[in-house]
Formats: structure tokens, C-alpha cells, sequence
């Protein structure tokens, strides 16, 4: 199971998440109670073992913006939550930026991974980075197709039971390994990762 932790914003954040086992670590460029600003994401970058992926996350973000900040922090994959049509990935990938598809789920939704060029697509609630859950019988019968993440609401507590349900092939998570809005609690983050190993 593939395990991303978001919304890093400390050394100790970093350093936490990778030895509990974190396949991938967000760092937020978009408004959020979580945003970095370049030189600090610079620096959790260089903190990071260079195992671990770090992703910069944006959202409604000109992607001139999103290159331009993604490149001077040095992440190796960026997350593009909002309304981006399909010449914003292609724009992306054609500058060699390794992309994350992020989305809620709506009958529209393309849920193969890759359709738009992306390495992974993330299926979200409605308000990235809220907490929030969403109704996970909305994919019966429209399975993802590779590697997606499941985010929404994700804690230590309800992560196996989510995993039971719909099969995804990787995790992502923020809110749930809090212990108020934007501070990562350490011991949470541990857990969580326990929990995601044990699916
Ligand atoms: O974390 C945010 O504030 C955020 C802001 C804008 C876009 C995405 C954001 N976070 C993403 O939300 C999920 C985690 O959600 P949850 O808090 O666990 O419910 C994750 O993909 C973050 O990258």
C-alpha cells in the first residue's frame, strides 16, 4: 500500500513520517492552514530522504506559477486539485514534471489513472484538505483503474475499513493525523501508517 502524508510543514514532520514507513510527503503551495512558501518547502525537500516522494500540491493555480514554484523548491511530483483542462498536464508533462491528478468523484470524473498523463490519480471529498469523508459507494461499479489515492477524511481509526471497502491502491491523508488545523501530530502519523501497513 502506497502512503502519502500532507501538509508537512516542520523538519520533525518529515523526519516522522518517513521513518514510520511514508511512500510520499506533501508540502502545500495553495491557500491552506498548511501552505508553505518556497524557501521552507526548499528546505523539508532537502530534508526528506531521497526515497520518500515529495509532492508540491497546488490548486487553481496558473501552471507558469506551479512550474515556476515547483522547480525553485526542487518536489518530484505536483498535485493539481481545481479546474485545470487538459493542456495544463500536457504543458506540465511536457516541461517533465511528474503529476498527481486530483479530483472529487462526479459522474464525469475520468477515473483511469493516466488518462490525462498523470502517475497518480487522487479521489478526494468535494473540499480538498477539510476532513471532510465521501460516500465511497459512489465508485460501485466504476472501479479506478492503477495507481489512485484515496483521500477524504482518513484517520487511524477508519483507514482499514476504508482499504475493505475500495481497494485503493494508495492513501493519502492530512487532516486525520492532526491535532488542530495545521500542526501534524506525530503520534497520529504514526498510527495511521501502522494502520495502512496492517490492510
Ligand atoms: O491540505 C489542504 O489544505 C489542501 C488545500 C488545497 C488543496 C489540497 C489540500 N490538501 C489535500 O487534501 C487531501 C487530504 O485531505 P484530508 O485533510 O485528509 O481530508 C490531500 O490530498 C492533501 O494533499
Amino acid at each position: 500500500m502506497f502512503t502519502k502524508v500532507c501538509g508537512l510543514r516542520t523538519e520533525a514532520d518529515v523526519a516522522t513520517a518517513a521513518e514510520a514507513g511514508a511512500d510520499a510527503v506533501g508540502f502545500v503551495f495553495a491557500a491552506s492552514p498548511r501552505r508553505v512558501d518556497e524557501p521552507t518547502a526548499r528546505r523539508l525537500v532537502a530534508a526528506t530522504p531521497p526515497s520518500v516522494l515529495t509532492v508540491g500540491v497546488f490548486k487553481d493555480m496558473p501552471t507558469g506559477e506551479v512550474a515556476a514554484l515547483a522547480r525553485a523548491s526542487g518536489v518530484g511530483a505536483v498535485q493539481l486539485h481545481g479546474d485545470y483542462p487538459r493542456s495544463a498536464f500536457d504543458d506540465l508533462l511536457g516541461q517533465g514534471f511528474r503529476l498527481v491528478r486530483a479530483t472529487a468523484l462526479t459522474p464525469a470524473t475520468e477515473v483511469t489513472t493516466g488518462a490525462y498523463g498523470e502517475d497518480m490519480l487522487l479521489l478526494d471529498s468535494p473540499v480538498a484538505g477539510s476532513g471532510e469523508r465521501w460516500d465511497l459507494t459512489a465508485l460501485t461499479g466504476r472501479p479506478p483503474t492503477g495507481h489512485w489515492l484515496l483521500a477524504g477524511g482518513l484517520t487511524p481509526d477508519n483507514v482499514r475499513a476504508a482499504v475493505t471497502e475500495v481497494a485503493p491502491w494508495g492513501l493519502d491523508v492530512s487532516s486525520g493525523v492532526e491535532s488542530s488545523r495545521g500542526v501534524k501530530d506525530h503520534g497520529r502519523i504514526r498510527a495511521f501508517l501502522a494502520a495502512a501497513r496492517t490492510t
